[in-house]
């Protein structure tokens, strides 16, 4: 897939990997629409990016991922402004094991939402003109990150959910392509919570394991990150695709086949 002239909405796109992503996709040539809770931070990215690109190559919309109302009106205001949607980043998430519905609500909650509103506009069966969906899960989305159970519990329903999407799109042909991105530790503000007594709650006892982890595994930088959703976004061959983002370089995920 070319971008030139394609559309995108990222969520969580005002820092850290979101913004990584919009970034490499707006360098390719798309427009982007910027969807963050985060009003302040979205705010001054936009005024960053339109210095570099123009102020007609994003949009940024306040929305939270856990507001059917908001996210569906921010998906309608990016349609109207740039006239189609190609690429849609499901990416917003957060660590909470105390507030634990709030980490359901926004990390797999959210992604199901943004990905059957995203649907209502790029599915061929109903108009669209089809494109890629890319999830953006975890390691913890294929084996447990044992500090935060809950999180892992997201992660891995966003990887069950977007490859049965990828199925259901190619049987049904909705012409969407449905992919992962499962990255080890990145250098970005979440890996705070993972030194959060606050946020761990009950597990916070395991907070030096955790710490040992990374130092034994290493954190990638964000760049190492948008490389591997680029690959996912332009290769028409991927589909169904889990593309785990490790220190020693990128690798698909294999899983077991039950039938
Ligand atoms: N940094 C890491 O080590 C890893 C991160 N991830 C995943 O990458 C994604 C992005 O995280 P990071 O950039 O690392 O974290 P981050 O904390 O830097 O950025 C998350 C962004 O999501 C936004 N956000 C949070 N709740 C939201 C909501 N309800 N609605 C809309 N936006 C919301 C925040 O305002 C923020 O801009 C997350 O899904 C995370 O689980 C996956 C593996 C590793
Ligand atoms: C913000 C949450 C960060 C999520 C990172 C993550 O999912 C880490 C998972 C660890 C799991 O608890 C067990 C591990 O050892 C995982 C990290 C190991 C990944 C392999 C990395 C190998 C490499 O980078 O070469």
């Amino acid at each position: 897939m070319a971008l030139e002239g394609k559309v995108a909405v990222v969520t969580g796109a005002a820092q850290g990997l979101g913004k990584g992503f919009s970034e490499i996709l707006l360098k390719n040539g798309a427009k982007v629409a910027l969807l963050d809770v985060a009003e302040v931070a979205g705010k001054s990215l936009k005024e960053s990016l339109d210095e570099q690109y123009g102020p007609d190559r994003t949009l940024f919309i306040p929305c939270d991922v856990q507001s059917q109302q908001q996210f569906k009106a921010a998906i309608q205001k990016t349609v109207e402004t740039f006239g189609q949607l190609d690429i849609f980043c499901n990416n917003a998430g957060i660590i909470n094991e105390v507030d634990w519905e709030k980490a359901v609500s926004v990390n797999l909650m959210g992604v199901v939402r943004g990905t059957y509103l995203a649907l209502e506009h790029m599915n061929k069966l109903s108009g669209g003109q089809g494109g890629v969906i890319v999830n953006i899960a975890s390691i913890a989305g294929l084996g447990p990150l044992l500090s935060v159970p809950v999180y892992t519990a997201t992660k891995h329903g966003v990887v069950g959910f977007t490859r049965a999407m990828a199925d259901a799109s190619k049987e049904s042909g909705y012409g969407i392509r449905f992919n992962l991105i499962c990255p080890t530790f990145v250098q970005t503000d979440i890996l705070n919570a993972l030194q959060s007594p606050a946020i761990l709650g009950q597990f916070s006892n395991l907070e030096d394991s955790t710490k040992k982890l990374m130092e034994q595994h290493g954190i990638l930088d964000v760049s190492q990150v948008t490389e591997a959703f680029l690959q996912l976004v332009l290769d028409e061959t991927k589909d169904g695709a889990a593309l785990m983002v490790l220190s020693k370089g990128s690798q698909y995920s294999t899983f077991p086949s039950i039938i």
